[in-house]
């Protein structure tokens, strides 16, 4: 397990009953404000000792109250990044990331050093002074701070909740790069599900009022209306993993490969066989009982009916498998009547290219 945590603490009125572990190297950690997500970091950090519990991460035991095992926050090796960067004014770049690798003394390296710099881009910012920088900018040297100090775990609260829309579309590039390509476990907080969905999408916990609403498979979180909030809720549906199959340059499109069947979507910048996860809302599919023919949308699934789910007075939720993948669709009562809907039947599935588009779906591309 990367992240084992059973604990039990109370602060003033709030309390916070917790325990869920994940199996994978990010977790997102998904929640309304208050919900009690700053505080389980505190906790893993170490920052705040828990009445009761135990803690594993990344397979080392940090904090067992029964046997009495409390290691202390300087000696968990976690790299820590908050709302705000949080930087040492007076100094310049260099030196706060050099204040990161003091801290690691023993594991410093320049190798790391380089690494660190190159993957954040920080390079022709290394000399200049942090007053000077965007908040962009500075949430990037306080990530490559963080990583500097060797950590055994990196936690990052909200790293995007200070930016404005142009600043987070430019740090998040470099989050996605960290959670592909370092070895390095990531907890990761958002309120944001589409911050979720492209940087936790293997493992989301779900924390409500001090409690685990949901651990799991994102996909499965996802499929949960109820699980995403009100200013979610009309997002919920599926993750579909496909692969870029072609390019089609001639009509600004790319063909995607899902479980042996043809996705088209506007043109992707990845390269042929570059994995590609796709959040397809429920209320954006469309169920035929025969393949449609003569119709402008240009994405068709063919899938099993496997489950049907009724969801208030008037709509009715339909679980398709597709290979080995889930599809949902919403649709009325009415017309779940008219396609006469039986557990095992064939149907087809009619989600418009424009409906992936909608949903700022460049950005989700390479997840
Ligand atoms: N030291 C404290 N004493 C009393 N209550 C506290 C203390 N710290 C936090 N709380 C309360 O605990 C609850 C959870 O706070 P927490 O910051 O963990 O939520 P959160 O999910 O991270 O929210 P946000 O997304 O706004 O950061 C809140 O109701 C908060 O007021």
């Amino acid at each position: 397990m990367m992240l084992e945590i059973d604990v039990s603490h109370r602060l003033g009125d709030f309390s916070l009953d917790c325990a869920f572990a994940s199996a994978e190297r990010v977790t997102g950690l998904f929640g309304p404000s208050g919900a009690g997500k700053s505080t389980l970091l505190r906790i893993l950090a170490g920052l705040i000792t828990p009445a009761r519990g135990r803690i594993v991460l990344a397979g080392r035991c940090v904090f067992d109250s029964e046997r009495g095992i409390r290691i202390p926050a300087h000696r968990r090796r976690i790299g820590y990044v908050f709302q705000q960067a949080r930087l040492f004014a007076h100094l310049n770049v260099r030196h706060n990331l050099g204040y990161g690798a003091w801290f690691a003394r023993a594991h410093r390296r320049a190798a790391d050093f380089d690494r660190v710099v190159d993957m954040l881009d920080i390079g022709p910012l290394l000399e200049r002074r942090i007053a000077g920088l965007s908040g962009g900018e500075q949430q990037r040297i306080a990530i490559g701070r963080a990583l500097l100090s060797d950590p055994a775990m990196l936690l990052l609260d909200e790293p995007l909740a200070s930016l404005d829309a142009t600043r987070k579309a430019e740090v998040l590039p470099y989050i996605e790069r960290l959670s592909q390509e370092s070895a390095l476990p990531i907890v990761f907080v958002s309120h944001q599900l589409d911050e979720m969905l492209r940087l936790a999408n293997r493992h989301v916990v779900a924390v409500s009022e001090g409690r685990i609403a949901f651990s799991g498979p994102t996909a499965d979180f996802l499929a949960r209306p109820e699980l995403l909030g009100a200013e979610h809720a009309r997002d919920a549906g599926a993750l579909l993993r496909a692969q870029v199959g072609r390019h089609v340059p001639e009509h600004g499109l790319s063909v995607l490969d899902c479980e042996n069947q043809s996705l088209f979507v506007p043109h992707l910048e990845q390269d042929i066989a570059s994995p590609v996860t796709l959040h397809v809302r429920a209320r954006d599919v469309m169920l035929a009982r025969e393949r449609p023919a003569g119709i402008s949308a240009l994405n068709v699934l063919a899938g099993h009916v496997e489950s049907v789910t009724a969801d208030g007075d008037y709509a009715v939720n339909v679980m398709l498998a597709i290979g080995h993948q889930r599809l949902e669709a919403r649709v009325t009562r009415r017309s779940a009547e008219a396609l006469d809907l039986r557990v095992g039947q064939l149907l087809f599935a009619v989600v418009k290219s424009l409906a992936l588009a909608e949903q700022s779906w460049q950005r989700l591309a390479g997840l």
